[in-house]
């Protein structure tokens, strides 16, 4: 979909990217990095809108320094500021989005309705859009990107300003977007969580240079720890460490990673599960101590590992095994803000 080669773009006084070489295939793939990480200017440049100082990219095969309006055309764009008119409806707006992708009157307005139908906007897709909420806004702005039908979309920051149920729900539309319509998706995002979630494939950049490229499957990779919880019952007022205890004795490697901060993962137990007997000798123990067993689960990494979060958390285990244990809708360390790694291989996964 994108071939990018040793790019860059200098300003007066920063280099926002230094040589970034990468490609992008069909599927949804997350661009992650720190705040000034170069995303926003990387989109800008694809889409012909910003020149590069040196190096080149071409877009579904068109070249980005020559044939900027031919790939607007094919391609949809969500931008990260709120730039949505406020006196204006989504209807009339999105329309003129159509309109401007050079869609004819009476199939703009078909679409315009079939795709603010497809993002959740119903009745108030008629009032002004300076009422909305900053969701229904991200929603405006993802359906003038995909009004025209294109073949790709590059969404910078989707889920800014969203709340944890608003964010899900963005995400749960962008992953849609490419499983419903075929439509490849590049998200920007610095929250690594997200895009774990939601992207086939990961691309890293820090100061502008590419840290990493790869699957998300390869990025959370599964490791030889069980992530095991269990019950505490009135003969063992703490379970985990009744386990722990007797698995050691049965000579298995466990350790309890620690509150680290995340509710819950005071009661997690990570065994080394490097022989595959582990998992029957957890499961006999817990049964022979009379616990009841909340989940023994194999632990994967987490794409936060490339990075130190803000806690200092990351590379460790004990940082993850929070991460891990943290309950459903508890923010836990691999959705916090980036801070990249300097001088960080993505070896570090
Ligand atoms: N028009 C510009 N003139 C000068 N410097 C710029 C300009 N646009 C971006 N920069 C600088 O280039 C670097 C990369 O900015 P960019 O907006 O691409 O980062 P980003 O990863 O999108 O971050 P954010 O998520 O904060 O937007 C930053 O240091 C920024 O200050």
């Amino acid at each position: 979909m994108i071939a990018i080669e040793s790019l860059t773009k200098r300003y007066p006084r920063v280099t926002a990217l230094d040589r970034l070489t990468v490609g992008i295939t069909p599927g949804v793939t997350g661009l992650v990095g720190a705040n000034g990480a170069g995303k926003s200017t990387l989109i800008k440049i694809l889409l012909g809108l910003s020149p590069a100082t040196e190096g080149g990219a071409t877009v579904l095969g068109l070249d980005v320094a020559r044939e900027g309006s031919a790939i607007r055309e094919r391609v949809g764009y969500m931008p990260e500021h709120d730039c949505l008119p406020p006196d204006v409806s989504a209807t009339e707006f999105v329309v003129h989005m159509a309109r401007m992708s050079g869609l004819p009157f009476t199939a703009a307005r078909e679409r315009t309705a079939d795709t603010l139908r497809h993002v959740g906007l119903y009745e108030e897709r008629y009032r002004p859009m300076g009422g909305y909420s900053t969701g229904m806004k991200q929603r405006v702005k993802l359906a003038q990107a995909l009004v025209h039908d294109p073949k790709l979309v590059l969404l910078d920051e989707p889920t800014n300003g969203l709340d944890p149920v608003g964010r899900d729900e963005m995400l749960a539309l962008i992953r849609r977007v490419h499983t419903d319509f075929g439509i490849s998706v590049l998200v920007t995002s610095h929250l690594l969580g997200e895009l774990e979630r939601t992207c086939d494939h990961v691309v890293v950049i820090d100061g502008g240079r590419l840290l990493r490229a790869s699957s998300t499957a390869d990025f959370t990779k599964s490791t030889p720890s069980l992530a095991v919880e269990v019950t505490d019952t009135d003969a063992h007022p703490d379970g985990t460490e009744a386990l722990r205890a007797a698995l050691v004795a049965a000579g298995l490697s466990a350790q309890a990673p620690g509150a680290a901060g995340a509710p819950g993962a005071g009661h997690l137990l990570m065994v080394d599960a490097t022989d595959e007997s582990a998992y029957d000798t957890v499961r006999d123990t817990v049964i022979e101590l009379g616990l009841g067993l909340v989940r023994m689960e194999q632990r994967r990494h987490h794409i936060a590992e490339v990075f130190h979060t803000d806690s200092g958390a990351g590379a460790s285990d004990a940082g993850d095994g929070a991460a891990a244990a943290a309950p459903a809708g508890v923010p836990a360390a691999h959705d916090r803000e980036l801070q990249p790694q300097k001088g960080g291989s993505g070896d570090a996964v």
